[in-house]
């Protein structure tokens, strides 16, 4: 179980909440109002104080890189480091299942990342998530450069990374996406963070 109590950092009120394995938490707030701050943090990203924990092991009882193996952060806009797509990948061979079921095309594997859509760079920056087989997966807008289809497709894929123990942090901008793939949602409004039942 992942536990935050009383994270803080600049540009973002104080935030506590649990997720438990297998649990999607949503997370929604205006344009600005701090989403992206929220799960950098998480992620240690950033600088920030507080207590966050994973089984009981605080973030600072760890290497920073053994922290985010665990708590994985898939950035709205992913950066990219080569020309190649393959060499993203550690062992190309563990993508290949969720380049399938994301529908991406098996030669992918040898296209630049420049001649990519901005949809098959958003599905295989999850793709590059989804190998590591995170503890917790902080999701920035997974599906904000999607159409219904492929929206409907990632859901279900994450939903059965939910059934088999992983967590969710999923920002999204559509209530009906909160809805869909959470049962409890964190609320940025004015400065303050809630958390409400959906
Ligand atoms: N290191 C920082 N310290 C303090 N404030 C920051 C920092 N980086 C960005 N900001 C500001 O914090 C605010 C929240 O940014 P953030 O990217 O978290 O918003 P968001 O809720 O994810 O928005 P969007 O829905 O547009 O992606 C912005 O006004 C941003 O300029």
């Amino acid at each position: 179980m992942l536990t935050v109590r009383h994270l803080r950092r600049s540009g973002l009120s104080p935030v506590s909440f649990d997720l438990e394995d297998g649990e999607c938490l949503a997370v929604q707030g205006s344009s600005g109002s701090g989403k992206s701050l929220l799960l950098r943090a998480l992620a240690d990203l950033d600088p920030h104080e507080g207590e966050i924990s994973l089984d009981d092991k605080s973030w600072d009882s760890m290497p920073a890189t053994q922290w985010r193996r665990q708590v994985v952060y898939l950035p709205s806009e992913p950066g990219w480091w080569s020309d190649y797509v393959v060499d993203h990948f550690l062992v190309w061979e563990e993508a290949i299942p969720w380049v399938e079921a994301l529908d991406l095309p098996a030669a992918i594997r040898d296209r630049t990342v420049e001649r990519l859509s901005t949809g098959e760079r958003q599905r295989l920056a999850l793709v590059r998530a989804l190998v590591l087989n995170p503890r917790v997966l902080l999701l920035d807008e997974p599906t904000s450069g999607l159409d219904n289809k492929t929206t409907y497709n990632v859901e279900q894929i994450l939903k059965g990374r939910l059934s088999r123990g992983t967590s969710l942090l999923w920002v999204t901008h559509d209530p009906a996406q909160a809805r869909r793939v959470a049962q409890r949602c964190l609320f940025l409004e004015n400065g303050h963070v809630h958390e409400e039942w959906l």
